[in-house]
């Protein structure tokens, strides 16, 4: 299927200007950022990155921001350390065609734990655009990614759909047992995008998956899941509508 490539997520419809051009202030670090510098891009207190860029203890309630143009460390002329998802992708992967899950994505080279695998590429859309397009796109791939964000009570929904405008990333199939996970990172923006990071060291060849997530649907609409792991859930975990 055709799609537009790009690079990192862009603003769809249904997305505000306010919205998307929402961005933190940015650090005044005169050093290399971290929680030793007291960098304000660190919030939780916790660094990001490792020194060789992987990513430190990731989870889905941090609040993980990167430094950005708008933060003293731009002029230092060492690399920031707290910079990754934003200098794209340094893996080799590329695109292959399994047995039964239409194309997927393999790694050519070892990949660390914790290492930068891709960005999920697509347009950020709003609730009412992704209704429109389950509609129009009714009985195919689904490829809207939710990402759920809890502050305080309130959950916020990010809807990223590669369906259209897209990277690599949109061909990564799910696994009840992955090597990969989805962080939110915000890239100096409050509107956040997802990455994929290794979750164990990846060997040159394997293929690439992530958990598609944990509601699943029920009836003749459901799809039989091809993971092979032993901890199979037999069924792709994939929402009726990513609004749920
Ligand atoms: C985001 S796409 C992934 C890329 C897709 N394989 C392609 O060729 O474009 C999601 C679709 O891939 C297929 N898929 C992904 N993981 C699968 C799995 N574990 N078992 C069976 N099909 C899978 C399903 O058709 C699903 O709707």
């Amino acid at each position: 299927m055709d799609y537009i490539t790009i690079e990192t997520t862009i603003k769809g419809p249904g997305i505000s200007d306010e919205d998307w051009n929402d961005e933190f202030e940015g650090c005044n670090c005169e050093n290399e950022c971290s929680i030793e510098s007291a960098c304000s891009c660190l919030p939780e207190k916790a660094n990001n990155y490792s020194d060789d860029f992987r990513i430190l203890a990731p989870s889905s309630t941090r609040l993980l921001i990167e430094c950005s143009d708008n933060c003293s460390c731009s002029l230092l002329p060492t690399p920031c350390r707290n910079r990754v998802v934003q200098n794209g992708i340094k893996k080799k992967i590329e695109i292959f065609s399994t047995r039964d899950k239409g194309s997927g994505v393999r790694a050519e080279e070892l990949i660390g734990a914790g290492e930068f695998v891709c960005e999920y590429a697509g347009e950020c859309i709003g609730e009412e655009e992704v209704e429109r397009r389950c509609k129009e796109f009714e009985g195919k791939d689904n490829y809207t990614l939710t990402l759920r964000e809890h502050f305080g009570d309130r959950i916020v929904k990010t809807f990223i759909d590669p369906r259209l405008h897209g990277n690599i990333g949109r061909f990564l199939n799910h696994s009840c047992d992955p090597n990969c996970e989805i962080v939110i990172v915000r890239l100096g923006k409050m509107i956040p995008i997802a990455a994929i990071f290794a979750k164990r060291d990846i060997e040159s060849g394997e293929e690439l998956c992530y958990d598609y997530g944990v509601s699943g649907i029920e009836g003749p609409n459901r799809k039989p899941c091809h993971c092979k792991s032993a901890t199979c859930r037999k069924y792709l975990p994939m929402s009726a509508t990513p609004i749920e």
